[in-house]
């Protein structure tokens, strides 16, 4: 018989992962087989997926161990590694109180983007599963120099550039239809301004300190909901609404709906960011492990 490997899945607001839980870090995961296990049609299917390894355990996290426990060796769906992803680092912190490793409350968790502190809400129906938000500190945005123009067919619109941990370019559109096919990058001008790639944002107005957006993630083509997406989003919003925290000395908070859903963003006037939303373990399994070993190389 052959070995198997555990697996879960989950979401939040439908960015959905494959949860591969390896404390010891001695699964062989190479981009090849971490594609295959996202893969919709021949593996498991996820826009990306969670590796979760003990900080100790990994040498990215090592030196993160003493103020984090748990890394999220977060990878995207096409095997590329990223560093940072906000609704993945919410449903990791859901799938760690489901394993019984965290409880309801605030937690650390270590990613490449540095350690984030994730809040699990207390509910009456909080069996580990998924009643109930999870809220995340996501840190500084940074606003690097020279935004760009992002087309697509006929229409450009200027796009801010907004650093997340993850490189993001946010563009303020009238309707979210014009972005068109996101399943392949937007073209951006210079063409040279995202040497690793870059996640694309659409935004529309919904209402006051109320949005919508579509995204197009980096290593994963376009997805029902990007959490640092949604973070770049709101903070470029309230920039060009007049509403930037440090200036005003007052907290803003932007609702951005995402087509899977909702997650809601606060800025505080020292910079920090907090996101919540709902995060979710769906189901759990094993791999054949076999079957993965054909896609390790
Ligand atoms: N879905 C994530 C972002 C995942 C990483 C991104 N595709 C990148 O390459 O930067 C989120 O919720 O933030």
């Amino acid at each position: 018989m052959s070995t198997r490997i555990a697996f879960l899945k989950g979401h939040g607001t439908e960015n959905d992962f494959v949860i591969v839980p390896d404390p010891e870090n001695v699964i062989d995961l190479p981009p090849t087989a971490v594609a295959a296990l996202c893969d919709r049609r021949a593996g498991i299917g996820g826009d990306g997926l969670l590796h979760v390894v003990r900080s100790a355990a990994h040498p990215e996290a090592k030196d993160m161990a003493a103020e984090a426990e748990w890394f999220m060796d977060y990878r995207n769906g096409d095997g590329s590694i990223a560093e940072m992803c906000g609704n993945g680092v919410r449903v990791f912190a859901r799938y760690l109180q489901r394993a019984g490793y965290a409880a309801e409350g605030d937690l650390a968790i270590a990613t490449r983007g540095g350690v984030k502190t994730v809040h699990i809400a207390k509910t009456a129906l909080n069996g580990g599963s998924g009643a109930g938000d999870v809220t995340v500190g996501m840190g500084k945005a940074l606003f690097p120099e020279g935004d760009v123009t992002v087309t697509v067919g006929e229409r450009s619109w200027p796009a801010r550039n907004v650093n997340m941990g993850n490189p993001h370019a946010v563009a303020f559109v009238d309707d979210l239809a014009h972005a068109g096919d996101l399943y392949s990058a937007p073209p951006f001008s210079p063409a040279s301004a995202y040497p690793d790639g870059v996640n694309v944002e659409f935004v529309v107005d919904r209402g006051p300190r109320h949005v919508a957006l579509r995204v197009h993630e980096r290593g994963a083509g376009e997805t029902r909901s990007c959490g640092t997406g949604a973070c770049a989003v709101a903070v470029a919003t309230a920039r060009r609404d007049g509403a930037d925290p440090a200036v005003t000395g007052a907290p803003v908070t932007y609702t951005v709906d995402v087509p899977g859903g909702t997650l809601v963003i606060t800025e505080r006037p020292d910079g920090e960011i907090e996101m919540t939303g709902p995060a979710v373990i769906v189901a759990e399994g094993e791999i054949d492990a076999e079957w993965l070993e054909t896609f390790v190389r």
